[in-house]
């Protein structure tokens, strides 16, 4: 009989900690993700959703614990240098700059990495074909999502860190940022998604991180109390 050692996760949270202004974010935290999986951060504003997203590029060291890529700390120098290559990031800071095109400001980031003929194809799934030479000042909040979920595809990266992707797409940008997101996991990609709004992702392991906070009261409760406002 041969026993088989079970595969290495592709990302491990190996009993993490962190925290943030002294306020505690994640507690000794286990998660594993292999080729393929999904992985949603929910939580209040303030809750550090960002916090361990950057934790997660390896931007911020844990408190305590590790973020082992391939069982390799992420944050020792040699590794943070090919680890950093393997990331997508989505930030909610869209980094578009007006001065070029809309392809140009997609191209730009395949050129990065050697490559070419992605950006064009990309930006036609997101419906932005025709605008492709215009200056991005023209597009409106979604249509310029639209344009980071382009690069997304134009850079060929495995591990997609997504920081409110949702935010201002319609129901037919919502339906194709699932559909990207299927279609990344189907070719083995892992997908890290904070988010408010729910976003289709099937299987998908689920974290709520505790609020930053915690009240008897929520604002909205206040809201409703008429006796509250003077
Ligand atoms: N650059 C910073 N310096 C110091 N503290 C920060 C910084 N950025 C965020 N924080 C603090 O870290 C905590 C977590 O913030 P973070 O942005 O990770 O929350 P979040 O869950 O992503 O929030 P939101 O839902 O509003 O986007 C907050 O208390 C915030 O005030």
């Amino acid at each position: 009989m041969s026993l088989r050692k079970a595969p290495l996760p592709r990302l491990l949270l190996n009993n993490v900690s962190c925290m943030r202004n002294g306020h505690q974010i994640l507690r000794h935290t286990n998660v594993s993700l292999h080729d393929g999986s999904a992985l949603v951060l929910s939580g209040a504003n303030g809750s550090g959703k960002t916090t361990m997203l950057r934790m997660l590029a390896g931007f911020n060291r844990p408190s305590a614990g590790q973020v082992l890529w391939n069982g390799h700390d992420v944050t020792k120098a040699g590794v943070f240098d090919q680890y950093k290559l393997q990331l997508n990031w989505l930030s909610l800071k869209d980094a578009i700059n007006d001065k070029f095109t809309v392809f140009e400001n997609v191209v730009w980031f395949e050129l990065l990495d050697k490559k070419e003929g992605r950006s064009m194809p990309a930006l036609e799934l997101m419906g932005l074909g025709r605008l492709a030479n215009e200056k991005p000042r023209r597009l409106s909040m979604g249509q310029r999502k639209r344009v980071q979920l382009a690069r997304l595809l134009a850079l060929d990266r495995p591990i997609w860190l997504l920081d409110e992707p949702s935010v201002a797409l319609d129901e037919d940008g919502l339906r194709l940022l699932e559909y990207i997101i299927a279609d990344h996991r189907k070719k083995g990609g892992i997908v890290i998604v904070a988010t408010h709004q729910p976003i289709q992702i099937e299987d998908a392991m689920f974290l709520r991180l505790p609020p930053r906070f915690p009240r008897g009261m929520s604002h909205t409760d206040m809201l409703d109390r008429a006796d509250w406002i003077v």
